[in-house]
């Protein structure tokens, strides 16, 4: 027995120890990749990592409850109902938001911040600060807009590299499907394994030279890889078809008049696609050949034929999911004035009957998330002083005012503040496979967003707006109720009255 315990024991110990070590650094799960150990004090407005957050209102997953939350080393360590009840705390450690909302932080998974490559347009450091601005607490960047474009492990470590030391809040990304890696599946299985959280696809060209777009062909052979990871593809799902009136022949068609635009896209190339997209949806369901799999529909505009393939292919059991966005839900094509190219996007804002349907969509649960796609550029492309539609880059400016804008439109409607936690903090987390985000629950990040919904302000020249064009978004001269107060990251108070902690503290990018 001496022998064993001298000799082998150890030496097994030895194996064992090298065993998890290596299963874990290479299990397929996205590890979390600490860029930064700043001592805490230097990662948030605040003294303290160990305090109390209570107020009237805190939506949790059991509903909204009056009480306090209890953050420690970033986590939430206890949610107590009962306002005014928190544990034993010394008094200073108390933050009391009397009837503000505290809420999960937004996960805005449809993002382009354009770096590296086009850091002009907007970049991480901008990007992440107005998204802290904002209350959301993690953003899952796109593939394109950047350059080069994330089509392999090489070029997400580029992204990375570019991200660290920038960013204000958690940042995830998704990896491209193009025709290049869908025929050299090495590639991207190896891009998964690097750490995307999926991959992006366009069914038609996306306005970028260096992202082409893919066949249902290709998103069939990116599922099979998907399928092992257990990743989703997120979908630009317009597949041109020759009804659109291609106005570049016609030239008597008005190209400052939005309607002109408006027609070049019609709902059918989103249903054309979509229709392609539910015949593989079908192989993803239980016992499927692309079980783990999913599919998911980005900023879905047609709330029409579009919707109801989804809502059947859902119905049979596929693995599929939809978003759409906030300028779908507030604004239509019978209020864009002439010229304005800032509400130029693709797939088009459409009529004032077709956003009704998508809010009905919404409150039903059929649209399951939302988005901002936030899609900024330079003015030199947005061409608002020009004023052509058919030649201005399409594109959303917004990633700061998802909470506000979504607020505004959606009470009208009848959207409660859990929907809205929902559509922007759950179901995205879900999506992108973001473990401990998305619900206030015991174990979980305290990604908080603070915020007075009873608050309106206008969204003008005088309030602090970070995003790097923001002359050139759709929502500048609003008036919005929902003002933002506080946001924390992993328990950071990054974000309070206009002032932001200093970039890359206690925040992670969410790759291996
Ligand atoms: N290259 C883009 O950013 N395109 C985006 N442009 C929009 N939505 O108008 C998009 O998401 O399709
Ligand atoms: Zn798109
Ligand atoms: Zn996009």
């Amino acid at each position: 027995m001496d022998q064993f315990v001298w000799r082998v024991l150890p030496l097994l110990t030895i194996l064992i120890s090298f065993f998890v070590f290596f299963y874990f650094q290479n299990s397929d799960t996205a590890q979390l990749y600490p860029i930064i150990k700043l001592p805490r004090n230097q990662c948030s407005l605040l003294p303290h990592h160990h305090f109390w957050i209570s107020s009237k209102r805190i939506v949790t997953p059991q509903g909204i409850i009056s009480g306090s939350v209890e953050i420690n080393e970033g986590r939430i360590v206890s949610v107590v109902e009962g306002y005014g009840k928190q544990g034993q705390s010394k008094q200073e450690e108390i933050i009391d938001y009397g009837d503000a909302v505290i809420m999960p932080g937004l996960i805005d998974v449809h993002v382009h911040l354009d770096e590296p490559g086009r850091t002009e347009w907007e970049g991480f450091d901008t990007g992440t600060r107005a998204a802290a601005a904002g209350g959301v607490t993690t953003v899952v960047d796109m593939p394109l807009n950047n350059y080069p474009t994330t089509v392999s492990k090489e070029t997400l470590k580029l992204k990375l590299d570019a991200a660290e030391d920038k960013i204000y809040v958690d940042v995830g990304f998704w990896g491209g499907l193009v025709p290049e890696n869908a025929l050299n599946l090495t590639i991207l299985d190896e891009l998964l394994s690097a750490g995307v959280l999926g991959v992006k696809s366009f069914m038609c060209p996306s306005g970028i030279n260096d992202f082409p777009m893919t066949t249902i062909d290709h998103i069939k052979a990116g599922l099979s890889v998907l399928a092992k990871y257990k990743r989703p593809i997120v979908v630009h799902s317009e597949l041109v078809q020759d009804d659109g009136n291609d106005s570049e022949h016609d030239d008597n068609r008005d190209p400052h008049d939005y309607l002109t635009y408006l027609n070049t896209r019609p709902p059918s190339w989103e249903e054309a696609a979509i229709r392609q997209l539910v015949g593989v949806s079908k192989d993803t369901g239980i016992g499927g050949s692309l079980e783990g799999a999913h599919i998911h529909i980005v900023h879905l505009s047609d709330s029409s034929a579009s919707l109801d393939l989804i809502k059947e292919a859902k119905s049979r059991g596929d693995s599929i999911s939809v978003e759409t966005c906030p300028h779908y839900l507030a604004f239509t094509s019978e209020e864009i004035p002439n010229g304005d190219t800032r509400f130029k996007c693709s797939p088009p804002i459409r009529d004032a009957q077709n956003k009704d349907k998508l809010w009905e969509a919404v409150l039903e649960g059929h649209i399951d998330l939302l988005t901002t796609d936030h899609s900024p550029t330079v003015p030199e492309l947005k061409l608002l002083e020009e004023g052509d539609f058919l030649k201005a880059w399409g594109g959303i400016s917004s990633l700061q005012f998802n909470l506000p804008v979504t607020w505004s439109y959606g009470k009208k409607y009848g959207l409660t503040i859990e929907q809205l936690s929902l559509l922007w903090s759950k179901r995205p987390a879900a999506l992108a496979g973001i473990e401990s985000k998305g619900t206030i629950e015991v174990g979980n990040h305290a990604d908080i967003v603070v915020w007075q919904p009873e608050q309106e302000f206008d969204l003008d020249d005088n309030y602090p707006v970070f995003i790097k064009h923001y002359e050139l978004s759709a929502y500048m001269g609003s008036r919005l109720s929902g003002k933002v107060l506080d946001t924390y990251v992993r328990g950071n108070l990054v974000f309070k009255d206009g002032k932001h902690a200093p970039s890359a503290c206690g925040v992670q990018i969410l790759a291996t």
